[in-house]
């Protein structure tokens, strides 16, 4: 394809986004399904302007003067992110063969008119609707956070399944294949491949035999949290309350299992493994004296339940799907019985922006307050489950206050049973890296914990903490 035909197929797709609900990643791959003469390069140069484009989204309507057609935005991206000057962008726009036609006289006085003086929300590169939020979160820092969330591309995090390997042996084994993990810096089951362009994790035997995950550090950190210091008995019930894809489930159903075999997490480390202290807390594991619990995993969607099953398969573990009414009906035989229930409740997704930059755009003005009414419902449901004694963890991969903070202050009003728990006194996780031990305690507010790509290199997540008054 020329370059020009390129930017043509990239208007396409940003177009077939705009009016959908698939993530850009999936427009793409049908794109290129659909295109069959599109070789890998032109894949990859469609998908790099596709997600320039989108993380750059306000700030290219913005000067394309309101327009949100894929073509100006475009073009709107050649002129301020690339810095093209006219002549070839105008070049670029011959009209030719499969490239875009020429540039209207609008257009083209758009692309030399300048920036001029940009409000805070465009130059900071969210949705305006939500900056108010960040502002009132983040103060000051409040338009750093904002970009490391929508600009920079995030890193691939794996989990390591440590009932059937330990992170030195996957990481040789990842090494082995050409790849170059890192460990991750809180979780001391993750690995982080930087590499560009992404490998295909899925087709590493790695994956297919369920040793690695893909799941994002942040998200590792909360599984974690939620589960230090509980001692997972036979007669132990834990409950994944939103369990969706089943990323969470996966890692709570490892966290009560014993590692693979000690032996193995001693294993030589590979050529250019330096220890670090991921690997050093991996390497001082003892298998947890644990010999299982029972898992339930929930969800009202059939659809998101039954995709969880070969993952359970892959990864060597087991729970219990059970599909939940919209009042929560379907699980009453734990009621009061539950020693862990995870909340994982829906919300705006916020935190994963970086990696779905596309989400930001289809925010609704009424979706927030919407998910913060239905994040207290499900709470209310969901906290009738938890024994007296017992946990409860509420989780979001917000960045918003409202879905966040003023959830749980509106869930603790309503339920002074539920005595928060701090963050420093549940990091008794041997998934925890002692870097994490030392540092996420005091980088909470008491029961509560924010992670984001500005301060911990994750997504954003938030956690809170709550024990049942026994
Ligand atoms: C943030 S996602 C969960 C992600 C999942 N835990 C993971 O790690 O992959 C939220 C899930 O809550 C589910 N959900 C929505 N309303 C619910 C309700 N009333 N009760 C329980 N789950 C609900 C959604 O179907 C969705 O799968």
């Amino acid at each position: 394809m020329t370059p020009a035909a390129r930017l043509a197929a990239a208007a396409s797709v940003l177009d077939s986004i705009a009016q959908g609900r698939a993530p850009a990643e999936v427009v793409l791959k049908a794109w290129g399904a659909a295109n069959r003469y599109a070789g890998s390069k032109d894949r990859r140069a469609i998908a790099d302007r596709v997600y320039k484009v989108l993380r750059a989204r306000g700030r290219l309507v913005w000067a394309m003067g309101g327009r949100e057609d894929g073509r100006a935005l475009v073009i709107g991206s050649l002129a301020l992110i690339d810095g093209l000057p006219l002549e070839e962008i105008e070049a670029l726009h011959a009209g030719e063969g499969y490239g875009p036609r020429p540039l209207s006289k609008q257009e083209r006085s758009r692309i030399t008119a300048g920036e001029g003086d940009l409000p805070g929300w465009v130059s900071a590169g969210l949705p305006e609707l939500v900056v108010e939020d960040f502002k009132a979160t983040f103060g000051d820092r409040w338009s750093e956070e904002a970009r490391e969330l929508m600009a920079p591309r995030a890193p691939i995090d794996l989990r390591v399944n440590t009932a059937k390997s330990s992170v030195a042996s996957v990481a040789a084994e990842l090494t082995a294949a050409g790849l170059a993990p890192e460990p991750t810096p809180w979780s001391a089951a993750g690995l982080r491949l930087a590499s560009e362009p992404p490998p295909n994790v899925q087709a590493l035997e790695a994956f297919k035999a369920g040793r690695i995950e893909i799941q994002d550090e942040g998200s590792q950190i909360v599984t974690w949290l939620a589960g230090a210091g509980l001692t997972f008995t036979p007669g132990s019930i834990v409950v994944d309350y939103c369990a969706g894809g089943g990323g969470k489930t996966l890692a709570l159903a490892v966290q009560a299992l014993p590692d693979a075999d000690a032996s193995q997490v001693s294993a030589p480390k590979p050529t250019g493994w330096s220890p670090t202290g991921a690997d050093e807390a991996a390497a001082a594991r003892v298998a947890p004296p644990v010999s299982g619990m029972r898992l339930i995993a929930c969800d009202v969607v059939q659809k998101r339940l039954d995709n969880i099953r070969p993952r359970l398969q892959r990864a060597g573990v087991a729970a219990d799907l059970r599909l939940l009414g919209q009042n929560g009906g379907g699980v009453e035989e734990f009621n009061g019985k539950a020693d862990l229930v995870f909340v994982d409740a829906p919300c705006s997704g916020s935190g994963t922006w970086r990696r779905r930059p596309e989400d930001a755009w289809r925010l609704k003005p009424d979706e927030v307050e919407r998910l913060h009414v239905l994040q207290l419902r499900i709470l209310d449901q969901a906290v009738q489950l938890v024994k007296p004694g017992g946990r409860l963890a509420y989780v979001t991969c917000s960045m918003l206050t409202r879905e966040n903070e003023a959830t749980t202050e509106a869930f603790e009003a309503a339920h002074p049973d539920f005595q928060p728990l701090p963050v420093a006194d549940a990091l008794a996780s041997p998934d925890l890296t002692d870097a994490a031990r030392e540092r996420l305690g005091s980088a909470a507010a008491g029961h509560r914990l924010r992670l984001s790509p500005a301060s911990t290199h994750t997504d954003g997540f938030f956690l809170a903490l709550y024990e049942r008054q026994a």
